[in-house]
């Protein structure tokens, strides 16, 4: 459905119109939505997409062309995401289903109704998992007329005890890249290490998007709960500001890398905000029989919970989603989460790792290199650029010294993860060194001058055999025969000129190759094992004649003339 149809169906809409939000028909039917499994996160630490069931939702007719707000709450776990999400839904709820304006906290509903919507629950252990969808769509009309759909999405806590670093990247740059507006829920305060795991996880989403050159991901959303320090900043937007100013502020006296950090979250978002929570009371926190009524919960934060809900949801404040400055539709959001979790599943993006293993690596990796060049210089020292040839037992043994000096230098090297985890390092080391090592030896090869000589030798040598062949053959009037063999002469003599000019010119590179084979093929099959032969006849001769001048024969074994 295009956009002036959205437009158009507004009319028919308009008797369930309040405050902006509409009811779609789809959803007068099914009452009471729930939340439905998107992304599902795999024993195996795969994250698989459930496309039936998010087609189900976003390919309905009501919504398919409409284009959508999605709004997604990530962060650490066990820290209220899914609490949150509930009063979003109540919002979003109470705002189409009332018959009157909606007025300050009147969303917020009935003081001892139980909280539901979005599974939530007290304890120390995970409870969602993968990325969850709120399986009703809410629909409202902009200023313009324009219908747009708002998705809510709930996403695995970050750093629970069975994610790894890759799990938790996974799901934060997805909720990013697929949200208009990211909640980063935090607890407390916004610290360093908040940031840092912001810039490895944006990072990671925006590895995983083309180029464009324009800032990524949309909005983000600093959620900071439980703020204790109003008397350093007030509750609200205001105080979160003023935070935020100060946690992202860039100077020069500051390390590059604090710098450098800040410039990434920046360059990530084209807007940046954050809002400070008081805490909810101690009920909320810690009653195991707390079951989300507000008469439980601190006034102080349902004053605040009041003000953010509609600072983010209300029609005017909702941001729309777009990828690459298009606004997207809801039946093309499905095309896009389609795409990203193959990104995600593939192996083309670099595993992201925990700060101990970055550095470990880096560690090992730098111990290697060093290790490495050792290795190198003595060689160099020894058979490199303009030293003379070096007999390959000789090279052998010096490189067996040189190898062991570079493992010896490695294993000295102070290295962090531990023996087992630098392992995998020094096996690494060890056939880097073998693959240098093939090359000075082929290096030390092409000094040898009889090798180098050997392809001009070899088709001299044919010329010269087959000229005083030919002049035999000539004097015995074979003179067809004599013809061909002038001929293999000439081919040999042309293939040296050709070879020549090729290592003199440097040009045609393969041509010397194949006549540099060629020659080894004629030397290897026939020249070596004639001349052998000969050596070994020549031998076996001049031994004969020494034996048989010391026993008094001739060298055919008859007696000499006594
Ligand atoms: N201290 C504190 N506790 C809260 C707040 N909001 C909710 N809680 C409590 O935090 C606990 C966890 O709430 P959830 O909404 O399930 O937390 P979550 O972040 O979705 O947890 P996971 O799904 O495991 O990632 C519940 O006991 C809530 O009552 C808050 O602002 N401050």
């Amino acid at each position: 459905m295009a956009d002036s149809e959205c437009v158009r169906e507004k009319s028919n809409l308009n008797t369930n119109s309040v405050n902006g939000y509409v009811k779609s028909d789809t959803f007068n039917k099914i009452m009471r939505g729930h939340a439905v499994q998107i992304v599902t996160s795999e024993a195996n630490h795969k994250f698989n997409l459930n496309e039936s069931a998010l087609e189900e939702i976003l390919l309905s007719e009501e919504i398919k062309d409409c284009s959508v707000a999605v709004v997604s709450v990530a962060g650490a776990f066990r820290k209220g995401k899914s609490f949150l999400l509930d009063f979003f839904l109540r919002y979003m709820k109470y705002t189409y289903e009332s018959e009157a304006a909606v007025y300050g906290s009147d969303w917020m509903g009935a003081s001892d109704t139980p909280l539901e919507g979005f599974s939530w629950r007290g304890g120390s252990e995970r409870d969602t998992t993968g990325i969850l969808m709120w399986s009703e769509v809410f629909i409202t009309t902009l200023q313009n007329g324009e219908k747009i759909a708002v998705i809510l999405l709930d996403t695995q806590g970050t750093f629970d005890s069975e994610s790894t670093v890759r799990d938790c990247a996974t799901v934060f740059a997805l909720s990013t890249m697929l949200s208009s507006i990211q909640i980063y829920n935090l607890s407390q305060n916004i610290q360093e290490d908040d940031l840092q795991h912001l810039q490895l996880f944006t990072e990671y989403g925006r590895l995983a998007l083309a180029d464009t050159g324009k800032k990524p991901f949309q909005k983000l959303q600093f959620l900071v709960r439980d703020w204790s320090f109003p008397y350093e900043a007030e509750y609200g937007a205001a105080g979160g500001e003023e935070i935020l100013e100060r946690r992202l502020k860039i100077s020069d006296k500051q390390h590059p890398e604090l710098q450098a950090l800040r410039k990434h979250i920046k360059a990530c978002f084209s807007e940046i905000h954050c809002f400070l929570m008081p805490h909810p009371g101690l009920k909320v926190a810690t009653n195991p029989h707390f079951d989300g009524r507000l008469s439980d919960i601190e006034d102080e934060f349902k004053k605040h919970l009041c003000s953010l809900v509609p600072m983010l949801l209300s029609p005017e404040k909702l941001l729309l989603k777009e990828i690459s400055g298009q606004r997207v539709k809801a039946k093309e959001l499905v095309q896009y989460f389609k795409s990203y979790i193959n990104l995600f599943s593939g192996d083309e993006l670099p595993e992201p790792k925990s700060m101990l293993v970055a550095t470990a690596e880096a560690n090992n990796l730098s111990a290697v290199a060093a290790a490495k060049e050792i290795y190198q210089k003595v060689m160099e020292s020894i058979c490199g650029g303009n030293k003379p040839y070096l007999s390959a037992v000789h090279l052998e043994s010096e490189h067996l010294r040189c190898k062991d000096k570079a493992l010896e230098q490695f294993n000295c090297k102070r290295k962090m993860g531990g023996e087992e985890f630098s392992q995998s390092y020094k096996i690494k080391l060890e056939s880097d060194i073998e693959e240098l090592f093939n090359q000075f030896k082929s290096h030390n090869e092409s000094k040898n001058i009889f090798k180098a000589a050997r392809t001009p030798a070899v088709f001299f040598a044919i010329a010269v055999f087959f000229y005083i062949v030919s002049g035999v053959l000539g004097l015995l009037g074979m003179y067809d025969i004599a013809n061909l063999c002038n001929m293999v002469m000439g081919v040999a003599l042309l293939t040296l000129i050709v070879w020549s000019y090729v290592r003199y010119r440097g040009e045609m590179r393969e041509v010397g190759e194949h006549i540099d084979n060629a020659a080894t093929v004629v030397w290897d099959n026939v020249m070596k094992p004639s001349y052998q032969v000969c050596l070994q006849k020549g031998l076996e001769q001049a031994a004969n004649s020494t034996i048989s001048s010391i026993a008094g024969t001739e060298p055919n074994g008859k007696l000499k003339n006594s």
